[in-house]
């Protein structure tokens, strides 16, 4: 029986999930996007709109349709833990009920390398660590929910096959988080140190490459494929000092570099006690610190992996090399310029 090339993407109208669209639309699928806002109109796509946790908004966008690719999160930053845990955990269980019940042949979830991130440095490491124990935030708690989800729903003996593609950093035209907020903490004036001594690898991902992990886990999730039930970290292969890749792309929009370094755990431990004073004073007045201890520890740790286990699996391989990437996303963001 011929493959169906129909495909949902959850979260089409997102960063990754828009990328997701252009790229399977050129390569001949049909695609419907389903999301809880609509933020373009494309002729070639069927758009529902609605909310994942909801089964009657989502069971329509799941129908007839051989592929999900489920791509919707709330942002990282929102810190909002029911929504994280309505939609991540019990929206991803709606997502696999309603693909089953619509007979959907594959899934394939965007988690995130962060799963095992604890706030510690990570070395090339590969899918085999264990989940976060402590994961750094509500966020990262419930990605990791979500992905055992997934995983766990792989049935091949019904013909439900699953895989999860762990992103790490990911940037690239259209990115809502980390250059733009890179951008508005170096017109805020926060851009000017490093923390700790600056030599922090770290996975910065191009949008495109992550795009292509999740195209090719969907191809190669076939009955008796390795793939199936398995997690993928998707990286650029081409770890970078947290603070070179940061000043690359405030230099390449006319911004200073950081130049002055301070004491890791210094700003870690003050990052920490600003937190609890704004959640002591949350009663009162709402406080949104830059600085949090998570973003201290993401900007002074090393937190790269390897994506050996994908070039073996399903044959990955970058298809834009990070200079290259760099390039094109500054050119996306000429309206951020520092005139
Ligand atoms: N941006 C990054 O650096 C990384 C992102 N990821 C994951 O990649 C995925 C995509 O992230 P981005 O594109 O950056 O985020 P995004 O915020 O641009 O896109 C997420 C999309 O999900 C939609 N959505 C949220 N709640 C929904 C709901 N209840 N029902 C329907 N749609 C809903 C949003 O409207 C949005 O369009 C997420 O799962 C995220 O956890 C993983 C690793 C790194
Ligand atoms: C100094 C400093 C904190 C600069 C601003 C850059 C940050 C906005 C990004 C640096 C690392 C990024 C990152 C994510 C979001 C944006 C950053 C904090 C994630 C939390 C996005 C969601 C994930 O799944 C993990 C990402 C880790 C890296």
């Amino acid at each position: 029986m011929a493959e169906n090339q129909t495909c949902t993407v959850i979260g089409g109208c997102g960063f990754l999930g828009r990328h997701m669209v252009d790229q399977l639309l050129k390569r001949g699928y049909k695609v419907n996007v389903f999301d809880i806002r609509q933020t373009f109109q494309n002729d070639k796509v069927s758009f529902f709109t609605g909310d994942l946790c909801s089964q009657q908004d989502l069971f329509p966008a799941v129908s007839g349709v051989g592929v999900v690719f489920h791509c919707a999160s709330p942002p990282a930053a929102s810190n909002n833990r029911e929504l994280f845990y309505r939609v991540n955990y019990i929206g991803t269980q709606n997502v696999i009920a309603m693909c089953k019940k619509a007979g959907v042949q594959k899934l394939v979830l965007t988690s995130s390398a962060s799963v095992v991130y604890e706030g510690t440095d990570i070395q090339n490491g590969n899918e085999d660590l264990p989940y976060a124990k402590k994961p750094i935030d509500y966020y990262t708690q419930t990605k990791i929910l979500q992905e055992k989800l997934v995983l766990d729903a792989n049935d091949s003996e019904h013909g439900f096959l699953t895989a999860a593609i762990r992103p790490h950093g990911i940037f690239g035209p259209r990115d809502q988080q980390m250059l733009p907020v890179t951008v508005e903490m170096a017109k805020a004036g926060k851009m000017k140190f490093i923390i700790g001594d600056g030599k922090n690898l770290v996975d910065f991902t191009y949008v495109e490459n992550v795009v292509h992990g999740h195209v090719l886990a969907a191809e190669h999730l076939q009955n008796g494929s390795v793939v199936c039930g398995k997690a993928y970290n998707i990286t650029n292969d081409e770890p970078i000092y947290f603070w070179t890749f940061l000043s690359r792309l405030l230099q390449g929009l006319n911004y200073q570099a950081p130049t002055i370094h301070l004491p890791y755990y210094l700003i870690y431990y003050i990052a920490l006690f600003v937190q609890i004073i704004c959640f002591l004073l949350k009663l009162f007045i709402e406080i949104k610190p830059s600085f949090t201890p998570m973003r201290v520890a993401l900007a002074g740790t090393h937190h790269f992996y390897s994506c050996e286990r994908a070039k073996k699996d399903m044959a990955y391989k970058p298809v834009v090399s990070l200079d290259r990437a760099i390039e094109i996303t500054l050119e996306s963001f000429q309206h951020l310029k520092n005139k």
